[in-house]
């Protein structure tokens, strides 16, 4: 336990034994109007590793397959799912909760840009406000019949990520890498924060992992060879798949058309992700 302990885990990260006895306390209740079967957190060791893009293509991907998806954009200081559906619409609200926005092909997605007044304007909100934020999205959104509610994780593994790991019940996250991080530390924290929370870590997907060459077809390895496997295979994980960097997929997503893009690379993720 820290010297300056406050006893409100929501706010510390230290991992005393206090906290390791009762990770399920301080789990949220959702709204009672919302109806969720599985709750899939995705994280990563730091920003702009393409987290963002591997969690709108998991809910894209199985809403292909039939299923009712839904993303919660607990990204507060970096938003950028609603971008990526095409979405620049207000969230409404009712008597009862606040309604998610639904993009063209039925994908409810909730996020701080759906009620700033400005989506450009600046989140500078201090960290137990972006932790409370995300809380709400959980307890006052209505998600209705949902089979799959993807969470967009802050980036890192600090104070705000902890608290939604603490407050969202989720079934189990994907951990997003990219070949230049230095993999085995970054998944190591991830693994230790699920571990803390009790979340079963579906597996690691690989973002950036190469670029096809146009002309022949080689795959050139930008950043160097990949060390996922071994990373994986050193926490007892599955990797889920490599996803390449592919102009495609930018040009699409950041054009707000993520249903269009095509990402059969993360067919497996999206396979075990219906086997939770
Ligand atoms: N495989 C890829 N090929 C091409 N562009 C990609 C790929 N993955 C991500 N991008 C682009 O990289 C940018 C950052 O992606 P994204 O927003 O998903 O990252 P992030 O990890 O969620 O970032 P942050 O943590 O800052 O929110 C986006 O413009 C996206 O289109």
């Amino acid at each position: 336990m820290s010297e300056n302990c406050t006893h409100d885990c929501s706010n510390c990260g230290e991992n005393c034994p206090s906290r390791e006895a009762n990770p399920a306390d301080f789990l949220e209740k959702p709204n009672a109007m919302s109806h969720i079967k599985k709750v899939i957190g995705v994280v990563s060791g730091k920003g702009g590793v393409g987290k963002s893009m591997v969690t709108s293509m998991l809910a894209v991907l199985l809403n292909r397959r039939g299923a009712h998806t839904a993303v919660l954009d607990a990204d507060i200081t970096g938003p950028s799912i609603p971008k990526a559906f095409g979405i620049h619409q207000k969230a409404m609200g009712s008597e009862f909760g606040i309604l998610p926005a639904r993009t063209k092909t039925g994908i409810d997605i909730m996020s701080v840009n759906l009620l700033l007044d400005d989506e450009t304007a600046p989140v500078v909100w201090r960290g137990p406000i972006i932790a409370n934020t995300v809380k709400q999205f959980w307890t006052d959104v209505i998600w209705e019949n949902v089979d799959y509610l993807f969470v967009d994780m802050p980036p890192g593994t600090g104070d705000v990520p902890l608290t939604v790991f603490q407050s969202i019940p989720l079934d189990g996250i994907v951990i997003v890498t990219s070949p230049q991080e230095l993999v085995s530390m970054i998944v190591a924290k991830a693994v230790n924060m699920a571990k803390m929370m009790n979340v079963p870590i579906i597996g690691i997907v690989e973002n950036m992992s190469y670029v096809k060459c146009p002309d022949c077809g080689k795959e050139i390895k930008v950043f160097g060879e990949s060390h996922v496997e071994q990373t994986a295979e050193q926490f007892g994980l599955k990797v889920l798949g490599k996803v390449p960097i592919d102009p495609e997929i930018a040009k699409n997503y950041d054009a707000g058309l993520a249903e269009l893009v095509n990402v059969d690379c993360l067919d497996a993720a999206a396979d075990a992700v219906e086997q939770l």
